[in-house]
């Protein structure tokens, strides 16, 4: 097939801002969007909310428009045993990390909800998709992993406005992961998400809660016209 030497033309549709009731949901869900662990229900999720949540994700965008994302929905209890003995294997390692005072908080952290999730979704970064060159790509090979983040992203938050929680577990070692789901080389497990129905869900970071870390004020982050400055 050869390229035409003119890209087609593409059309445009009206883009005004969201009323207000609109927009309104979208911070909404931004802002009370949360990391689950423990809030899971039992009640499962049915296929077309998952397929609508899969849709969200593909929607997002990525370099070149490479779409490097899989989506491995994982149900099978055995499958779930496997990935929880290896998160419990990592988690122990990575207790040790931290130091000594903060060891005891660190081991009282519910810091997955695998098993107790009715889905786990594992969502996968093929980083040979679209063949070695890719527009956006040539001098950052990275943006293909910060794409499949797009993704999920994407996934959490119109999980939110479904009433599903979602949990992001990455205390693996990415071989064992590899190993579980039979990932080929060239395919990296970007996210290993834990979704549910949920009832409640935290006002607040957990981890805030629980006085491990706290929200950062917004004007210590924002800078202007270089790294630094303060004054706009
Ligand atoms: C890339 C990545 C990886 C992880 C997380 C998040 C992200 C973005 N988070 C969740 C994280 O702790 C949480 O997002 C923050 O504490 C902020 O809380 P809310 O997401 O606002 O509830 C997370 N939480 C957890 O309990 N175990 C984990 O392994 C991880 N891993």
């Amino acid at each position: 097939m050869s390229s035409p030497a003119q890209p087609a033309s593409a059309a445009l549709v009206a883009a005004p801002p969201f009323p207000e009731a609109d927009r309104a949901a979208v911070y909404r869900a931004i802002h009370s969007r949360r990391d689950v662990r423990s809030q899971f229900t039992p009640r499962p999720v049915d296929d077309a909310t998952l397929l609508r949540l899969l849709d969200a994700a593909h929607h997002a965008p990525s370099v070149g428009f490479m779409q490097p994302w899989n989506f491995i929905v994982i149900r099978d209890n055995g499958v779930k045993g496997r990935v929880q003995a290896a998160f419990a294997e990592a988690n122990a390692e990575a207790a040790t990390l931290f130091p000594a005072e903060r060891r005891p908080l660190y081991s009282a952290l519910k810091l997955e909800g695998i098993t107790a999730a009715p889905v786990n979704l594992c969502v996968t970064c093929d980083r040979s998709r679209g063949g070695p060159v890719i527009l956006g790509r040539t001098h950052a090979p990275e943006m293909d992993l910060y794409s499949t983040v797009c993704a999920v992203q994407n996934l959490w938050l119109a999980a939110r406005a479904e009433g599903i929680g979602v949990g992001w577990v990455s205390i693996f070692r990415e071989g064992a992961l590899k190993r579980i789901l039979n990932l080929p080389d060239q395919v990296v497990p970007v996210a290993y998400l834990c979704l549910g129905h949920v009832d409640e869900l935290h006002a607040e970071p957990e981890l805030q809660a629980r006085g491990w870390r706290s929200r950062l004020p917004l004007e210590d982050l924002v800078f202007h016209d270089g790294w630094g400055q303060r004054d706009g």
